[in-house]
């Protein structure tokens, strides 16, 4: 049997501290290239899954699988490696080195991933393909990044999430920033190049508007119970 992309069983996990924030997962699986938008208010433990599945956090108890790694298992180094070889992150304000060249921006995750650096074989060409398929202007690799506008800057997360092909695309609230049309042509932009790559896409949002484009649209609340801890 294939393994699939991601699978949650049996998760528990707080916020250490008194009337801390928990929240319990018993089931969740996304299958290899499968795309899955997961729908929830602010607050309500969105950006805490997202990082319990790429291992910026670990399961207090249950089992977090990517690929069919069971990340509890990794000590906390392994957990940054396997993170930086598997899974391709897009975060909310996209967290570009602003002062750094575009080039530097994509080809950052390649630096502590041996194996996704194989696969991508020339990088420099390769971080170049990206950037021209995602629709940026000629010459932008030498721009630093902090000087592209908002839509550019977020292509170039993309392609920094993209390069290697990663089994597992993780998105949080990439397009909250941009407005309906440009939204629209960013999904558009990034399904091409993850159906291409093959991998599967996971993206949190409050946003159901963008639900059309997903194999799956989910709701936080119908997957993860939430509380606050007790004292
Ligand atoms: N680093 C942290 N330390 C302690 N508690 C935290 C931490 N991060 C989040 N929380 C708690 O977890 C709760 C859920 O926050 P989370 O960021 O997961 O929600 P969200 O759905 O992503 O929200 P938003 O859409 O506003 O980003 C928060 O109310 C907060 O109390």
């Amino acid at each position: 049997m294939t393994k699939a992309a991601l699978e949650l069983s049996d998760v528990r996990f707080s916020w250490p501290g008194k009337g801390g924030f928990a929240l319990t997962c018993p089931t969740f699986a996304l299958g290899q290239g499968e795309s899955v938008l997961l729908l929830g208010e602010s607050g309500s433990g969105k950006s805490t899954l997202l990082s319990l599945i790429c291992g910026i956090v670990a399961a207090d108890q249950g089992e977090v699988q990517v690929s069919g790694t069971d990340l509890g298992k990794l000590r906390v180094g392994a957990r940054d490696r396997f993170r930086a070889e598997n899974i391709g992150v897009i975060f909310q304000q996209f967290n570009l080195l602003p002062y750094g060249r575009v080039a530097d921006n994509i080809l950052l995750p390649l630096r502590f991933s041996p194996e996704r650096r194989k696969r991508v074989g020339d990088s420099s060409a390769e971080a170049a393909r990206l950037c021209a398929d995602l629709g940026l202007p000629d010459g932008v690799m030498n721009t630093p990044a902090g000087r592209l506008s908002v839509g550019q800057q977020q292509r170039v997360a993309v392609a920094r999430a993209l390069i290697g092909r990663p089994p597992l695309i993780v998105a949080d609230e990439p397009t909250s920033a941009l407005d309906a049309a440009t939204q629209d042509t960013f999904l558009e932009l990034l399904f091409r190049q993850t159906r291409e790559a093959g991998s599967a896409v996971l993206m949190v949002s409050h946003d159901e508007r963008l639900g059309d484009r997903f194999d799956r649209v989910i709701r936080l609340e119908d997957i993860v119970k939430t509380e606050r801890a007790a004292a």
